[in-house]
């Protein structure tokens, strides 16, 4: 297999990238009154219409190729046979394999990984049920009203978002979400609720986390303090980790471990026991529907003919603005409150992932790899950042998320943010000419000066892509395969552009130097052995004062 940029798709990609520099979108749109049929696909009820990308027919054939002439097909079915695709920690990735339901069988290294997936399933089961109906209690002999969730990145954030949408499905129980070090984030939990009636889950799977293992260390002094017993321990914190002997070394009842394992990704990992909080906030069985919504995904990833491969698509889209448009960043606009949290989701998904700036041999990359994710909840962004959207100078992809019926039908509110959504990827795709611009401003009484000034300023350029993701409604379903939909879209794009997308080297080095910065702002008499700058901030944090 040749490199990325010697492929032959590659080259004609260039070509097509020249060619569409002359065509507009909004006259493709004119050209062809089949385009949204053309370029819309429906998968595991969720519906893309990504008619609004600066495609035509021969650029979709050209990527398709690329598809192909990059061995997406076999490196997607190696990742779902186990084999060991995260080369630099040896390991197989398998979030996949968490919400299989169909195959008996999947080996890692020889072993059968079903069995451990589904009797981890059962015993999350079990214990959620316990807790719903009460038979498992605080020491006290209450029920429990509260959760304290305590993880970070992939050990949170999963969680927390799926939480925050399937809000329309909650059992009586409040989730509360820890991430931070910053002791303020935890006293501010820890004064809502009564250690009493208060479970803790801590979530990490290495064990090693310095932030989750402080805010889970500072949560049982805060439960000890109140008056319960260290006996009580077992009853209220319950951990989530595939260091199973660490945790119970830490002090978790062992049969309080839920174990997960090292060929799950931990921004892969709602679908493993890292999902406990999410079955205690909606119930087991809708986060069963959460896993059955991801493996319809899985399986449309695995079926669908390429030209019809919502997440290749996706992949492929993004990938033609990254390398051939020079986009820098790709914006996530969910037009529904509870999936306000996706951007920041998708962002550690895709930005941990493909941010790597070396091929899986090591070699420095020669094209542009992953975007910068970001985003928003419509329409709180339109009156915000939209405005560089429409106008910046920067090429910023959008993708439009938006379910068709609200949990919450409130008089018109519904079909007004529906409005908004499907507007402002219209305004993008078509923008304003400056003839348009000066009609508008015709008969105002300016002058001729004065209207060809302003009329400069409201030009829009347009031609600004968008996808359009729908579904029927937001539930467990699909937002299970939504989020797979985005795994699925980063693991495109990392294919393709040869890098390992389930490594993270990069967040490991400040995590050492925190240590060392850790121990000089400690220690009884400091070295004082970094560079000066850090030196003087040091000096500053012991005074406590500038
Ligand atoms: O689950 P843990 O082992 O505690 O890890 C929590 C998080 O921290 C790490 O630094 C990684 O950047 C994340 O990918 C990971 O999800």
């Amino acid at each position: 297999m040749s490199t990325l940029t010697q492929l032959p798709a590659w080259q004609q990609l260039s070509q097509c990238r020249a060619r569409l520099e002359q065509q507009s979108l909004r006259q493709a749109f004119a050209d062809d009154p089949q385009r949204a049929e053309r370029y819309t696909v429906r998968a595991a009820g969720l519906m893309l219409d990504y008619a609004k990308n600066r495609i035509d027919q021969p650029t979709l054939d050209a990527l398709l190729a690329l598809a192909e002439q990059g061995g997406l097909p076999q490196l997607r079915d190696a990742m779902f046979a186990g084999e060991a695709i995260n080369n630099t920690e040896g390991r197989a990735v398998l979030h996949t394999a968490l919400r299989n339901r169909q195959r008996d069988s999947i080996l890692v290294e020889g072993e059968n990984v079903v069995p451990e997936v589904r009797a981890t399933l059962a015993k999350m089961k079990g214990f959620v049920e316990q807790i719903h109906n009460g038979e498992r209690t605080g020491y006290t002999g209450q029920a429990f009203t509260d959760v304290i969730a305590i993880g970070i990145g992939g050990s949170f954030l999963g969680p927390k978002v799926a939480t925050e949408a399937l809000r329309p499905y909650a059992k009586p129980l409040r989730m509360h979400y820890v991430a931070n070090v910053d002791g303020t984030a935890l006293a501010e939990k820890l004064k809502k609720v009564d250690p009493a009636t208060t479970l803790v889950v801590m979530s990490s799977k290495s064990f090693t986390t310095q932030e989750t293992l402080a805010n889970t260390e500072s949560t049982r002094d805060w439960f000890l303090a109140s008056g319960a017993s260290q006996a009580d321990v077992a009853k209220h914190f319950v951990a989530v980790s595939s260091n199973v002997p660490a945790a119970v070394a830490f002090g978790i009842d062992a049969d309080n471990v839920f174990p997960m394992w090292d060929w799950v990704g931990g921004r892969y990992s709602l679908w493993s026991a890292i999902g406990l909080p999410i079955a205690l906030a909606v119930g087991f069985d809708h986060f069963e529907q959460l896993l059955a919504g991801a493996e319809a995904m899985d399986r449309h990833f695995c079926e669908a003919p390429l030209e019809q491969n919502m997440p290749v698509l996706m992949g492929l889209l993004a990938l033609w603005y990254d390398n051939f448009f020079d986009a820098q960043s790709q914006v996530i606009l969910s037009y529904d409150h509870y999936l306000r949290g996706l951007p920041a989701y998708v962002q550690q998904l895709d930005m941990e992932s493909n941010g790597k700036g070396v091929d899986k041999e090591g070699n420095p990359v020669d094209y542009r790899t992953g975007p910068v994710i970001w985003g928003g909840e419509g329409t709180n962004g339109q009156h915000a950042y939209h405005q560089l959207l429409h106008q910046g100078t920067a090429l910023i992809p959008a993708d439009f998320i938006l379910p068709l019926n609200s949990h919450n039908p409130l008089g018109r509110h519904h079909n007004m943010l529906a409005a908004n959504c499907l507007a402002q990827a219209q305004a993008l795709m078509q923008g304003k000419t400056l003839e348009e611009a000066k009609a508008e401003l015709a008969g105002k009484g300016l002058s001729e000066t004065e209207l060809d000034t302003l009329a400069k300023h409201k030009v829009m350029p347009g031609n600004r892509p968008s996808n359009t993701l729908l579904m029927d409604q937001l539930t467990p379903a699909t937002l299970g395969a939504l989020i797979a939909l985005y795994e699925h879209r980063t693991f495109v794009q990392g294919a393709l552009w040869g890098i390992n997308s389930f490594d993270q080297w990069g967040v490991e080095l400040g995590k050492v130097l925190g240590n060392a910065v850790l121990a000089e702002i400690e220690a009884e008499n400091p070295a004082y052995q970094q560079d000066s700058s850090t030196n003087a901030l040091i000096a500053c944090l012991r005074k406590g004062h500038i």
